[in-house]
């Protein structure tokens, strides 16, 4: 049993390729809208395929301090009953690391009669939501962030505040979820509209205007930087939640590296998170292409660098400036860390991130009796994606595995099921 997981894990190459099933967990960008928005309806929603990890259990958590009953009668199932408002909670609302819940609630929080501050992890206190909370002041919120990262403090009437509402979603595009979320509780119709730059990863905007319908919103599309949504509120919905496409790419990933069949249980077409994009990249393995842009595709790149190690020829990541602001700074984590496996693996050039590639890179190494220590950076896609690495290359051994419960509590286990090896370290 590897629970409870140890400080550090080595991998041992398992040396054929990896066959079974896997289910993957929901989503956890899913679950945290679904939870957010059964809370902001009146009556009783249930969550079905929901994902129970450190993320999504924070959601629950600050939305029980705000008067929502959330049960859980399973391991997949959420049971949210709300009277449609949420109340001041006793007690700053703690996030730990988790952006979607962060960002969705700083916005959400508008809507109470009364104070909330939101505030998270040493981590999250550096990822910055100055544009979020600019565009809350302008549209005449009561809201304050004293270093432009949580924690904020949101002083609300109890009433969204209707009309425009402009946000510039260049940093993060859950700025524009937050806002798009939380504009149904007004009393008369709010356009969201972008300012600046485009928005990253425009997919899952996507993904919260269809839970957003899932739960009765009217959302239109005014062009493709406004959305025009009606003041109906929300109301309860049964609603299902499909698995984590971001979880697959490790999936998806190990089956090309080791050149086995991993059923999922799904296709990869069925999903609608943008993710799932990933996918025909990864198939391409050993032949990935010389440029991939992963701006529509961010959490995918981790997964996506580590397999571009053992292409053919070598891969440039751009589109990912992004990259910098998540659980840390993906871009210089990502080639720190390849470059460790071996020196000059991965190199930053500007925002862009340049994976040399060796295709021989597992012979290379093979007669390597020494431990290869991956910091993670308290980065669950970090420690998996490099454990990806650890089925090819001896000795990779992946230090604070534990950060792996923030997205995907069981990917050790799921390793272990398809009969890889590990060791504490
Ligand atoms: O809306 C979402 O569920 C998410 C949006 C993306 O973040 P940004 O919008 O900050 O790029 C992604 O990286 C994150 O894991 C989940
Ligand atoms: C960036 C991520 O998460 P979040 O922004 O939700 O913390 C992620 O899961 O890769």
């Amino acid at each position: 049993m590897l629970a409870p997981l140890p400080s550090a894990l080595t991998i041992i190459p398992p040396g054929r390729p990896l066959v079974g099933r896997v289910s993957p967990p929901g989503s956890k960008s899913i679950t945290n809208r679904a939870l957010l928005l059964a809370a902001l309806a009146e009556g009783t929603s249930h969550l079905t395929g929901a994902l129970k990890s450190k993320d999504t259990t924070l959601m629950a958590a600050a939305l029980r301090h705000m008067g929502v009953t959330v049960e859980e009668p399973d391991a997949t199932s959420f049971v949210v009953t709300s009277t449609g408002k949420l109340l001041p909670p006793a007690e700053p609302i703690f996030l730990g690391n988790a952006g979607t819940a962060t960002r969705f609630l700083t916005a959400a929080v508008a809507s109470v009669d009364g104070t909330v501050v939101v505030d998270g992890d040493e981590e999250m206190r550096k990822r910055p939501i100055a544009p979020l909370v600019e565009a809350l002041r302008a549209a005449g919120v009561d809201a304050t962030s004293a270093t432009g990262c949580p924690p904020i403090v949101v002083n609300g009437t109890g009433r969204f505040p209707a009309g425009r509402i402009e946000i510039d979603g260049g940093l993060s595009s859950q700025y524009v979820s937050a806002l798009l979320m939380v504009a149904p509780l007004a009393d008369r119709p709010v356009d969201v509209a972008l300012t600046g730059s485009d928005i990253g990863a425009r997919g899952y905007v996507d993904l919260t205007v269809a839970a957003m319908r899932a739960f009765g919103a009217q959302v239109e599309q005014l062009d493709a930087g406004t959305w025009r949504i009606a003041p109906t509120g929300y109301r309860a919905a049964d609603y299902v939640i499909e698995p984590d496409a971001s979880a697959a790419t490790y999936l998806w990933a190990a089956e090309a590296l080791t050149g086995g069949r991993i059923d999922l249980g799904v296709a990869s077409d069925a999903f609608t998170q943008p993710d799932a994009k990933a996918q025909a990249i990864i198939a391409r393995f050993p032949n990935m292409p010389a440029i991939i842009d992963g701006s529509q595709m961010q959490d995918a790149v981790p997964t996506m660098a580590v397999l571009a190690a053992f292409n053919n020829t070598p891969v440039r990541f751009v589109g990912i400036s992004n990259l910098r602001v998540k659980e840390c700074d993906r871009i210089s984590a990502l080639s720190t860390e390849l470059s460790r496996i071996e020196p000059g693996l991965a190199h930053e050039e500007g925002d862009d991130l340049v994976v040399s590639s060796n295709p021989d890179l597992a012979n290379r190494l093979a007669g390597r009796n020494h431990l290869t220590r991956i910091e993670t950076y308290a980065d669950h896609r970090i420690a998996m994606s490099f454990a990806l690495a650890g089925l090819k290359v001896q000795g990779i051994t992946i230090l604070d595995p534990a950060c792996a419960g923030k997205t995907y509590p069981g990917y050790w286990e799921m390793l272990k099921s398809l009969g890889v090896e590990m060791k504490p370290a």
